[in-house]
């Protein structure tokens, strides 16, 4: 089956005043859409980052990909890299760790590659799932992630959601998210606090949701001997202490210290980090994520290579939309070493561009969708009111940063601060 089309819109969706360790959350998410149109009307959808720089590489690799078939996943790749060429994606945030040509690749070819399974499944009538191998798991479950937050953006919009800085307000927002999703393990974004303030706040729910696993991440923002404190404060508490310092090193040293496993979406974030971070046993989780981890298919082979080195398994997320949330259920569906509840920032935003109905919350896990391929469908009103949204906000890529010193003039990123 040919694709005779390539069709990428931007789209921007409102997000609320998010706290990391690089800053806050700008007004809007920013993500790209893409609509494979394949031959006999069958059209597969994609969803990716939405910054310029990665807009740019899309950009290139769309027009090469009519007349190809869809069912050709190696030659895709290779039309990617022979496309991009050695360019690098340079998403600036560091959230997800270093940049480089195959995590561009991956990351670029991980957009296309979810299109083209979807296209197939159509095509075939059969769901992603089944593409990937089959279901080992009718439904996903995924973790409760809580942010500090602002009360409002720095224009005055509020949300919801409310200011969150203390124990209680962490407490509160767990407590809305857990009423309205059901989930039952719990992830808090740190790097924010003090690291005694995230502490204490991560001592706070431990008390209000008993046998609930927590996990915190501060993104890097503690140093060695910090992390080994806390390690040690929160010892009996925490399932695993994500990222807590910089780089394979730092992780290993922490790791030899702390009782829990280390996780990790910043120091391992291509197959050439597995060996040196497992060699130093610098991590005892690796969280994947399809989207810069080579697409579906490769992130069950590093579930494979995870189980064969006894490292478990959990699921990265940055702000998206239900595209995105599909393909993480169908992959987590057809992925038997996956070993935590997956992290989504869904509960997040407000709008999609797919229709309502397809991806429900129950017990905090979603059911794989019925319909063919990823089983949701595009709403075409939907998105064009995000792409409007896109051109009218102003953002063209992730910034936490310069927004912040809206807020703190003097801010300067938390890496290894405390
Ligand atoms: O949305 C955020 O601010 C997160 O900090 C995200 O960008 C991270 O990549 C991510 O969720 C993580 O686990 O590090
Ligand atoms: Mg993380």
């Amino acid at each position: 089956m040919k694709i005779v089309e390539v069709v990428l819109t931007p789209v921007a969706f409102r997000d609320p005043p998010l706290l990391n360790a690089m800053g806050v959350h700008e007004p809007y998410a920013l993500r790209s859409v893409v609509e494979l149109r394949c031959e006999d009307g069958v059209v597969g959808l994609g969803e990716s980052y939405g910054d310029l720089a990665f807009l740019d590489q899309i950009r290139k690799v769309a027009p090469e990909l009519t007349g190809r078939d869809v069912f050709d996943l190696p030659g895709l790749r290779r039309t990617v890299a022979r496309t991009l060429g050695g360019a690098v994606f340079a998403d600036e945030h560091g959230l997800t760790g270093g940049f480089s040509v195959s995590k561009t690749v991956a990351s670029v070819y991980a957009l296309f590659e979810v299109a083209a399974l979807d296209a197939q499944g159509r095509r075939l009538g059969r769901p992603v799932v089944d593409l990937l191998g089959g279901r080992v798991r009718e439904e996903v479950d995924f973790s409760a992630y809580l942010f500090y937050k602002y009360g409002a953006h720095a224009d005055g919009t509020q949300d919801h959601w409310g200011e969150v800085l203390t124990p209680e307000a962490l407490v509160r927002q767990a407590r809305q998210m857990i009423d309205r999703y059901g989930f039952t393990s719990i992830k808090l974004k740190g790097g924010v606090l003090d690291p005694d303030q995230e502490r204490d706040g991560v001592l706070a729910l431990a008390d209000a949701f008993p046998g609930h696993p927590l996990r915190i991440d501060p993104n890097a923002a503690w140093t060695v001997p910090t992390s080994i404190r806390v390690a040690r404060e929160l010892d009996g508490v925490l399932e695993y202490l994500e990222d807590p310092t910089p780089g394979i090193d730092g992780m290993a040293q922490v790791a030899a210290r702390a009782s829990m496993p280390l996780a990790t979406n910043m120091c391992v974030v291509r197959f050439e980090d597995l060996a040196p971070a497992f060699r130093a046993g610098a991590v005892g989780v690796v969280l994947s994520d399809h989207h810069f981890w080579g697409g579906l298919r490769d992130t069950q082979a590093l579930s494979k290579t995870c189980e064969a080195f006894g490292v478990g398994l959990s699921m990265h997320s940055n702000s998206h939309l239900g595209i995105s949330l599909a393909a993480m259920v169908h992959v987590a569906a057809a992925t038997e070493h996956l070993t935590y509840a997956c992290d989504t920032h869904w509960p997040w935003r407000e709008v999609d561009v797919v229709a309502p109905g397809a991806l429900e919350f129950e017990g905090g896990a979603v059911a794989v969708p019925d319909g063919p391929g990823l089983g949701v469908e595009l709403d075409p009103d939907a998105l064009a009111r995000a792409h409007e949204d896109y051109l009218r906000c102003g953002q063209t890529k992730r910034d936490d940063v310069t927004y912040m010193r809206n807020f703190v003039p003097s801010f300067q990123p938390h890496t290894a601060r405390w």
